[in-house]
Parts: structure tokens; C-alpha cells; sequence
């Protein structure tokens, strides 16, 4: 790699770490200079920093030294350790964040940014919010998002995340990537795991946005309870400069004080749909109106009710890509947040109106077979809102959902999928998602042990890509078939392996097109 300063010294970590009060003891055995730095002993080269932190293995520092390993930071000595610089610090995490900013030289001081949290709708408003300002900000907007990171324009710029927000190493590495790039304007997503982790550690942003949320992600290697979650997620708001709060989110008492705990009032931007109820009485700086809402796209009207909001100058309608009632708050975000970044809103209207996001309302229209859809619902909050959005938009025909859920983690989306299918489906296929170590037999009956089977027509197939044929294969021209969870996912996580899948959209698309072009014979 050639990008940046890339190096550290002893001076500079022992400074950083002891002014941020990170640093118990030190040993300067090589008194080098690092011209890299690494948390996996799978990527070492010589002159490496290396970073011990997590679920870490002794030995996975041996190797790392044996690789070319100079120094090490961690929170306790290791054996392997003596011959190599040493830094014992309080807390691994927020001390390879600030170390990974030094080493990066400090990328986000040249990138605008703007972040947003939720449990649901990060990716969707993230992506409707590049999209919109891309070809206004002359190609240089970056993205880092559940889906793709996105950190230039050359081919290889482009490419698949594996985490929502990735580790702070990652996050500085690809921002000077980016800026390296040219890229100016910088979108990303981040989770609330992010801040229980310290990946963002220090880092302040231009505008902050914060959608909603509901019960998700409390349980094993995530947060130990809703209020941890909510607190994690709440750190967004007190790192922004500017915010911005869907007024409609559960807990609003509590987010918008976070809000202005840290941010002058006038810098606190709040939106809701027109006449929605919110929790506690706020003045809305905008509200938006669904115009027309149908199963391939929306409409929107944005209204302005405060001086703040109307200096923005976006009022007006936008068409929104992608289908579901539910992206119109997600799309008001971005407009809202493309219009604080200094966008106007005629560069806004193509850029929204053409957003389609992968794994998400992608849909697949066979002749004889109903309308199929591919989306990434995990949750009992997502799924209920997307299948009450296709049952009111499809009244006269069925809503036939494929669905199964993780094992080892979200333990309550079981009894979330079974009351959203009570209440919105009429046929549930149910099948293997990322079943990890639970048998996935187990896990189908414990999702259909909370289906009420007076409503809803229960099947079983555990080969996911079978279960997706039966499911569309039983649709009838007027229903909607919905393959949830997954998107375009490509593995299933089965016992710490990740099995190879071709994804719900490739097989989708592969069915649908032999089912269309048998009609046509
Ligand atoms: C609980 C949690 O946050 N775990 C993350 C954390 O794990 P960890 O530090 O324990 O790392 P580990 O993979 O167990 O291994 C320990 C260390 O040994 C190193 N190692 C490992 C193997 C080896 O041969 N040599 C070696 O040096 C690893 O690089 C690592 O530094 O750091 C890893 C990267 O180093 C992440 O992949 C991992 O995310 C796991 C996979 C995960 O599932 N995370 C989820 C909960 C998550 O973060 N989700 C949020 C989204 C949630 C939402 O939607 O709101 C996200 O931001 O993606
Ligand atoms: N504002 C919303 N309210 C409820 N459900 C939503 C909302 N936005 C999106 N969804 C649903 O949630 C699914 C995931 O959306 P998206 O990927 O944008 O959210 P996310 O916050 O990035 O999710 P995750 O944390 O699970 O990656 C969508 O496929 C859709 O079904």
C-alpha cells in the first residue's frame, strides 16, 4: 500500500496513549519505527505493529512475530512479547482506534461525514442518501455500508463489507483510501456494536442521524441489555455536529435529549410523517406526506416547518426508487441530510428517484407465478412492515413468505417472525438461516410454535433454495412471494463455517426466469 504518512514511533504511540490515559506500562525494546499495523497475524509484515484484542490466542502472537511483528499492544503481557516493543494499555479497543488514526494520518479531517444509526433503514438511507449527492459532489462521495464499501471510482473501489461498521482499523484504513481517492463527502453506517467496541472511538461527526429503534441485537457477543443498546446507539448523536431525529423512533424522551445534550438546539433537525403521533410533543422542522405509494416505487412531499428547516429549501416532491411505505421516512432522512451537506434539492430528485439497493425490495415479476420480492427483514419490526406494506398494497391476493432465522444470536426474532407472519402473511415457508451451531429443524419449529396455524398455512423445507421454488412455485398470478432475511448473503453460517449460497436474489432470478420463459413456449 502507498497511501499517507503510514508510520508510527515510539514518541507518538507512547504521547497518544498517555495523554488519552490509555497506557499502564511500556517496554521499548527495538526503539523502532512501525510502517505497519495489524490485528490479524494473517496480515503481518515486517516493521509490524500488532494488536492483541478479542477472542485472541496466545499463539496468534508468535505467529505475528515470527511474520515480521516488531511491537505489540495489548491489555495484558504475553510470552511472546519479550524481544518486541510492548504497550500495555486499559483498553485494546479505543487503543487501536486512536493509534489507527495516527497511522492513517488523520483521514477524516478531509472527508465531510455524515453517519446514520437505526435499528432498521441504515443501508437504505445510506445508499438513497449517496446516490442522491454523487454525481452533484462530482463522483467523490464514499460509502461504507452493511452491503458495499465504496472508497473511489476505479474498479476494485468497489467491494462487499463484512461487518455494518467495520473494526477502527479498517474504518481509518479505508478512509485514506478514499481520500487518497479524492473522495470529499463520506456516508456510513453506524451500528450500535460500533460504539459498544470502540470502532469509532474519537471520532466526530459532520451530521449524525438517528431513524428509530426497536428490541434487536441483545444476547450473546452483542448488548447485554435494550438499554445498553439504545445508550450505544445514542453515542452517534453526542459525536455529530449536527443531528438529525425521525421523531417517530420509540424512546424519543430519551434520544432527543442525547441529542442536545451535546449539540446546540438549533443544530437538532426533527422530522415525522404528517400527523404521526410522537412520544412526547416536539416542534417538527419537517414532515413529509406519501403522495402514492405502490409495489414498485414511492412519492413523497416535503414540507418545511421551521425557519432552520425552510433555509434548507427542500421542500417539494421526490419519487423514491424503492418500493415500501417505510423508506419514506428513510428517504426524508437523506434528503434532509443531502440538504444540511449543502446539496439542493433539484441535484437531489434523479439520484433518489433511480436508488436500487442489493438483497433489498429487489423484485422479480413472473407471469404466471405472482410478484416475487428479495429483502433483508430480519426482525419482528421490519418484517411486520414490510408485509403489512405488500398485504395493503395486495389485497386480493396472498402474501407467502419465506423465512427462517439465525441460531446463536436473536434468539427473539423466532416469536418476532411467527407474530409479524399472524399478522400480515397467509402461507409461511419456513427454512435454514445461518443455523450456526442449532439444528435448523429446531430452530423452523420453534419460529412455528408462536404461528397461529388458523391463519397462517405452514410448510417446512430446510434446503433454503428448494423452500424458495415450493414457495413461488405455490404462487398464483395475483399473490407476492417473499423471500426474507438473507438478501444477497452470500453464505449460510453453519457450525463457524460459511457454507457458499448463491444468494436468495440469484436464485430468485434463476426460477422466475425459466418459469417465464416456459409460459412463453
Ligand atoms: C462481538 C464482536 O464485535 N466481534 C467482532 C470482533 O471479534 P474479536 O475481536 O473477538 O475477533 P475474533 O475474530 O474473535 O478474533 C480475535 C482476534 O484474533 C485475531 N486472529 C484470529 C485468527 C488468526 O488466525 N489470527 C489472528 O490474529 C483476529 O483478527 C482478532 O483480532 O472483531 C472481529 C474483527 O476483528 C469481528 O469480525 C467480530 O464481529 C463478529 C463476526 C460479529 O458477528 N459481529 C457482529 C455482532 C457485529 O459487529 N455487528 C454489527 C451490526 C449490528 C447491527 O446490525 O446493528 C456490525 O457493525 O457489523
Ligand atoms: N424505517 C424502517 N422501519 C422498519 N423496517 C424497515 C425500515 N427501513 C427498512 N426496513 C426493513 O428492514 C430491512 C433492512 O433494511 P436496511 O438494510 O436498510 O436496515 P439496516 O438498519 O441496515 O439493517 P441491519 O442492521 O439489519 O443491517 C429492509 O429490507 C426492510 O424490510
Amino acid at each position: 500500500m502507498g497511501y499517507g504518512k503510514l508510520s508510527l514511533n515510539i514518541d507518538e504511540i507512547q504521547i497518544l496513549l498517555q495523554e488519552h490515559n490509555l497506557l499502564k506500562s511500556s517496554v521499548s525494546a527495538n526503539q523502532k519505527k512501525y510502517s505497519y499495523i495489524s490485528y490479524d497475524s494473517r496480515d503481518v509484515k515486517n516493521d509490524t505493529l500488532f494488536f492483541c484484542k478479542g477472542n485472541f490466542k496466545p499463539e496468534y502472537l508468535e505467529i505475528a512475530k515470527a511474520s515480521g511483528a516488531t511491537g505489540v499492544v495489548a491489555e495484558k503481557h504475553l510470552p511472546a512479547s519479550s524481544g518486541m516493543d510492548e504497550y500495555i494499555v486499559t483498553d485494546i479497543q479505543k487503543a487501536l482506534s486512536l493509534l489507527s488514526v495516527a497511522f492513517y494520518d488523520y483521514p477524516q479531517n478531509d472527508l465531510f461525514i455524515i453517519a446514520v444509526t437505526g435499528t432498521k433503514g441504515k443501508t437504505t438511507s445510506s445508499y438513497l442518501l449517496r446516490d442522491a449527492i454523487d454525481k452533484a459532489s462530482g463522483n467523490k462521495t464514499a460509502l461504507f455500508s452493511t452491503v458495499n464499501t465504496v472508497i473511489g471510482n476505479k474498479s476494485g473501489d468497489t467491494f462487499k463489507s463484512q461487518l455494518t461498521t467495520p473494526e477502527s482499523l479498517d474504518v481509518f484504513r479505508n478512509m485514506r483510501r478514499a481520500v487518497d481517492n479524492g473522495m470529499k463527502i463520506l456516508v456510513m453506517e453506524v451500528s450500535s456494536q460500533a460504539y459498544l467496541k470502540n470502532r469509532v472511538y474519537g471520532l466526530k461527526f459532520n451530521i449524525g442521524s438517528f431513524l428509530n429503534i426497536s428490541p434487536d441485537h441483545v444476547g450473546e457477543n452483542e448488548h447485554p441489555t435494550f438499554a445498553n443498546y439504545l445508550h450505544c446507539k445514542e453515542q452517534l448523536l453526542i459525536n455529530s455536529k449536527v443531528t438529525i431525529i425521525n421523531a417517530e423512533t420509540k424512546n424519543l424522551d430519551d434520544v432527543y435529549y442525547a441529542a442536545k445534550a451535546t449539540c446546540n438546539p438549533e443544530n437538532v433537525y426533527l422530522f415525522a410523517r404528517n400527523g404521526a403521533k410522537t412520544e412526547i410533543p416536539v416542534t417538527l422542522d419537517f414532515v413529509f406526506d406519501s403522495k402514492s405509494d405502490t409495489l414498485s416505487d414511492n412519492e413523497i412531499y416535503l414540507k418545511s416547518l421551521t425557519k432552520k428547516g425552510e433555509k434548507l429549501n427542500l421542500d417539494g416532491n421526490y419519487r423514491i426508487g424503492i418500493p415500501g411505505d417505510y423508506n419514506e421516512a428513510n428517504a426524508t432522512d437523506a434528503i434532509i441530510a443531502a440538504g444540511l451537506a449543502g446539496f439542493k434539492r433539484t441535484d437531489l430528485l434523479k439520484g433518489i428517484a433511480d436508488t436500487k439497493i442489493p438483497g433489498r425490495m429487489e423484485m422479480y415479476s413472473s407471469q404466471d407465478h405472482g410478484t416475487v420480492y428479495v429483502d433483508y427483514a430480519h426482525n419482528y419490526a421490519s418484517t411486520r412492515a414490510l408485509l403489512g406494506f405488500l398485504k395493503r398494497q395486495n389485497p386480493n391476493g396472498r402474501v407467502v413468505a419465506v423465512v427462517g432465522s439465525p441460531g446463536n444470536k436473536g434468539i427473539d426474532r423466532r416469536e418476532g417472525f411467527g407474530k409479524a407472519l399472524n399478522e400480515e402473511a397467509d402461507v409461511a415457508y419456513l427454512t435454514t438461516d445461518d443455523p450456526a451451531y442449532e439444528n435448523p429443524q429446531k430452530i423452523a419449529q420453534e419460529i412455528d410454535s408462536y404461528i397461529d396455524h388458523d391463519k397462517v398455512d405452514v410448510h417446512f423445507n430446510l434446503d433454503r433454495e428448494q423452500a424458495i421454488k415450493d414457495a413461488i412455485l405455490s404462487g398464483k398470478k395475483e399473490d407476492i412471494i417473499v423471500i426474507l432475511g438473507k438478501g444477497q448473503d452470500p453464505y449460510q453460517k453453519v457450525k463457524g463455517i460459511d457454507i457458499p449460497y448463491p444468494t436468495d436474489s440469484a436464485i430468485v432470478k434463476k426460477i422466475v426466469e425459466s418459469l417465464n420463459q416456459d409460459t412463453k413456449n
